[in-house]
């Protein structure tokens, strides 16, 4: 199990800047990633805006060479059609999106989006090159009644039904209860849940492409917690909402490093 995994930010804006402030928005991040050169080089950072800002962020990253990912925050389980208002995964190829989140509880819940509507989706994102970013977690109900991973894992076993893991995944893991909060799983919450993915990743995909695959933590991740998410083994990352909204705090996460061991 010692197979390096590169931590993974992501910084899902929900809702929020429109195109030009997008444009702004990754211009300081790239700044402030060129300031830290050291302390984020074994890191990836990516950001995953609304759909209207993506070709403004695809310029701006492919005329600099800037190292910063993006992907969206949902796609339709569809290619092409009468599907008013989707977004196919061929456009968001075309915009050259490297990652597609998928499964965000707000899509789960605000959306009515089923298991099998998550699962279409990740086959979607496949069939078009696109690494889907699965989020997975459970409301505080569930943790409730059943623990904190089984919801989890039911939801990784339905969104991977058919799937072929080695086209590229990462998994989120994200429990409602701490969306937005402000009160974050602690870390050996996240640890716990993270390896109960990783087991059933291993069972379905086979011990290899389980130990190459990133699992990150959502909910209340901020610039003061982060190091301790990522000193746990089987946490890579996070996906990160309201704070990565704020430049000085996402900059700060991604430059985790800088708390780890402080
Ligand atoms: O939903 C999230 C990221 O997808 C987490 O949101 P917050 O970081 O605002 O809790």
């Amino acid at each position: 199990m010692a197979v390096k995994r590169t931590p993974f930010i992501a910084g899902n804006w929900k809702m929020n800047l429109d195109h030009l402030q997008s444009i702004a928005f990754v211009q300081k991040l790239a700044w402030a990633l060129s300031d830290a050169k050291h302390d984020f080089a074994d890191a990836e950072v990516a950001v995953f805006p609304p759909f209207t800002d993506l070709r403004s962020v695809q310029t701006l990253v492919a005329a600099d060479a800037l190292p910063i990912g993006y992907g969206a925050q949902d796609l339709s389980k569809h290619d092409s059609g009468a599907y008013t208002g989707e977004i196919s995964g061929a456009f968001l190829k075309q915009l050259d999106c490297g990652y597609v989140i998928i499964g965000h509880s707000e899509r789960r819940t605000l959306h009515a989006e089923t298991d099998a509507d998550v699962n279409a989706k990740v086959v979607a994102a496949h069939r078009h090159g696109l690494v889907p970013v699965l989020c997975v977690g459970e409301t505080a109900e569930d943790l409730e009644q059943h623990g904190a991973s089984a919801v989890p894992v039911a939801q990784l076993r339905a969104a991977l039904d058919g799937v072929d893991v080695s086209k590229g995944l990462v998994v989120a893991y994200e429990p409602v209860w701490a969306i937005g909060s402000g009160q974050a799983a602690t870390p050996a919450q996240a640890e716990q849940v993270a390896a109960a993915l990783r087991a059933v990743l291993a069972e379905i995909a086979g011990e290899e492409l389980a130990s190459a695959t990133r699992v990150l933590y959502g909910g209340s991740v901020k610039a003061a917690n982060i190091a301790s998410f990522l000193r746990e083994p089987n946490v890579d990352g996070a996906l990160v909402g309201g704070a990565s909204l704020d430049i000085d705090e996402f900059s700060s996460i991604v430059r985790f490093k800088k708390h780890v061991g402080a």
